[in-house]
């Protein structure tokens, strides 16, 4: 039997790259998307020499036809799509003073654009298929509660909740699930960046900057990657097909809902 197949944005490091490790581990062909083809290239050559199937292919997520010649080509080559993973993102620091109009959009674009154009072309390829499938989006914590110094990243990350539930309600139709993750605070390129700003702001050094947003998680451990696609691992499985229109929060609890 083939495999059933998987696309993964924001695939070349971090939480991206343990969902593409972890789905290929789960049996699924993944097609890994980024900007960087030389990160997403290294990660599936890992894959392909573990024994999976990988395919490596650059694309911005924030423009939307290069968002669906990836879908069109992931189909071509890896002859199916099954599970969509929206999870790139960028999270600059922005106190609300020192916002500008162009990261309002660039951020706005690659975040919450991103999620909308991964959903559109997941669709539009399911149907074509004649098949359902599963559409899971990359929240956070922050996209729960107000973080300071992320407004910018906040309000894209509050919108992909509201984009989850609402596409949750139209795609239902066509057997498409849609789902998010809300991670906490995970060591990757993106969380040491916020720290080492926020500490830099503050005249203090990375580890303040970090412990500025884990001092509060009730597990008192900041998290792996790993513990992130282990819930997307679950979302993208049969054992989630009756759960549609929710964002899971993996933060060792740090929003109680
Ligand atoms: N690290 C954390 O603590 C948390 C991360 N998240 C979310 O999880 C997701 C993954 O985050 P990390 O792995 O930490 O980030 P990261 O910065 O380490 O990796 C993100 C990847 O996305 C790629 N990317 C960025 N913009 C892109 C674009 N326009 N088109 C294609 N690819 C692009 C980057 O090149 C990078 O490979 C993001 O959506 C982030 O907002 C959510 C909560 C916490
Ligand atoms: C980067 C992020 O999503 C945080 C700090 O929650």
């Amino acid at each position: 039997m083939s495999k059933k197949v998987a696309f993964i944005t924001g695939a070349g490091q971090g939480i991206g790259q343990s969902i593409a490790e972890r789905l290929s581990n789960d049996g699924f062909a993944v097609a890994l998307v980024g900007r960087h083809k030389e990160k997403t290239d290294k990660v599936a050559d890992k894959i392909n020499q573990n024994g999976g199937q990988a395919i490596s292919i650059a694309a911005d997520v924030a423009d939307r036809d290069e968002v669906f010649a990836a879908v069109n080509q992931t189909v071509d080559e890896l002859g199916d799509l099954n599970v969509v993973v929206n999870n790139a993102g960028v999270a600059p620091t922005t106190p609300i003073d020192e916002v500008t109009p162009d990261q309002l959009q660039k951020v706005t674009m690659i975040n919450t654009g991103g999620v909308v154009w991964g959903i559109q072309a997941a669709h539009a390829a399911m149907k074509k298929l004649g098949h359902g499938g599963k559409i899971i989006n990359a929240t956070s914590q922050a996209g729960e509660v107000g973080n300071p110094n992320l407004t910018v990243y906040g309000s894209t990350k509050f919108a992909i909740r509201g984009i989850t539930q609402t596409t949750a309600k139209e795609l239902a139709v066509d057997d498409i699930t849609v789902n998010a993750y809300a991670p906490g605070i995970v060591i990757t390129p993106m969380m040491e960046d916020i720290a080492h700003e926020v500490g830099k702001n503050a005249g203090k050094d990375d580890e303040w900057g970090m412990q500025t947003f884990a001092k509060d998680i009730t597990l008192g451990r900041v998290s792996k990657p790993e513990d992130v696609s282990a819930v997307v691992s679950f979302l993208a499985g049969p054992d989630s097909d009756y759960v549609t229109g929710q964002t899971i929060t993996v933060d060792g609890g740090m929003v109680f809902h």
